[in-house]
């Protein structure tokens, strides 16, 4: 059994991923984290050097290959991850593992991110904290049609994450 968290970019997916591998006692997989591993770059550079396009190729690539070979794993995804190629289908023709939205609201999202957006690419130009609740408002928008089609849903406002991955495995039961 394998437990996919999908969720938009600071909605929690590393820091909960990470906390529920150890309760449940698995690996626990960060995609982007295993990207730049293997590709012994970060994701900032690849963006840089080689376009987002490739990096949505590369992304698709290491999710295909550990979902096939690995057991026993809390993978945490990208937050683009599930809005890109047959990703999500991929997903949920697993059966293996099960997918599950980390839902957080546009003003925890733009609180968290305000001061994060030099490590991720896509919010590294947006100027004022105005635009970017503009921005992400759109963009989750436009990514909640994927986000959706996980298996279950957990609301992240105002919860700490002992709470949430306390929810989580009374979800996984
Ligand atoms: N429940 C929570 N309450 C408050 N802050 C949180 C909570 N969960 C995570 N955070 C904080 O939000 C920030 C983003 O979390 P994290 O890196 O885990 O998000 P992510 O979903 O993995 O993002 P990305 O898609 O960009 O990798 C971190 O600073 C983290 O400490
Ligand atoms: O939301 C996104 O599209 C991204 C989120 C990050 O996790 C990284 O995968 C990358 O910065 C792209
Ligand atoms: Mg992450």
């Amino acid at each position: 059994m394998n437990v996919i968290l999908i969720g938009y970019m600071a909605s929690g997916k590393s820091t909960i991923g990470k906390i529920l591998a150890n309760k449940l006692n698995y690996d626990f997989i960060d995609l982007d984290d295993y990207i730049e591993k293997k590709e012994q770059t970060t994701i900032v550079n690849i963006f840089k050097s080689r376009g987002e396009i490739y990096f949505r190729k590369l992304e698709t690539a290491y999710l295909k290959a550990i979902l096939e070979h690995k057991n026993n794993v809390v993978l945490s995804l990208g937050g683009g991850t599930p809005c890109y190629g047959n990703n999500m289908d991929v997903i949920l023709s697993d059966t293996n593992s099960k997918s599950i939205y980390l839902k957080t609201s546009i003003p925890a999202l733009v609180s968290r991110l305000k001061n994060e957006k030099s490590k991720r690419p896509l919010l590294a130009h947006i100027e004022t904290d105005d635009l970017l609740s503009e921005f992400i408002g759109k963009h989750l928008f436009e990514r909640s049609q994927f986000y959706n089609l996980a298996e279950a849903k957990i609301t992240t406002d105002n919860k700490t994450e002992s709470e949430i991955v306390e929810e989580l495995l009374l979800n996984l039961l």
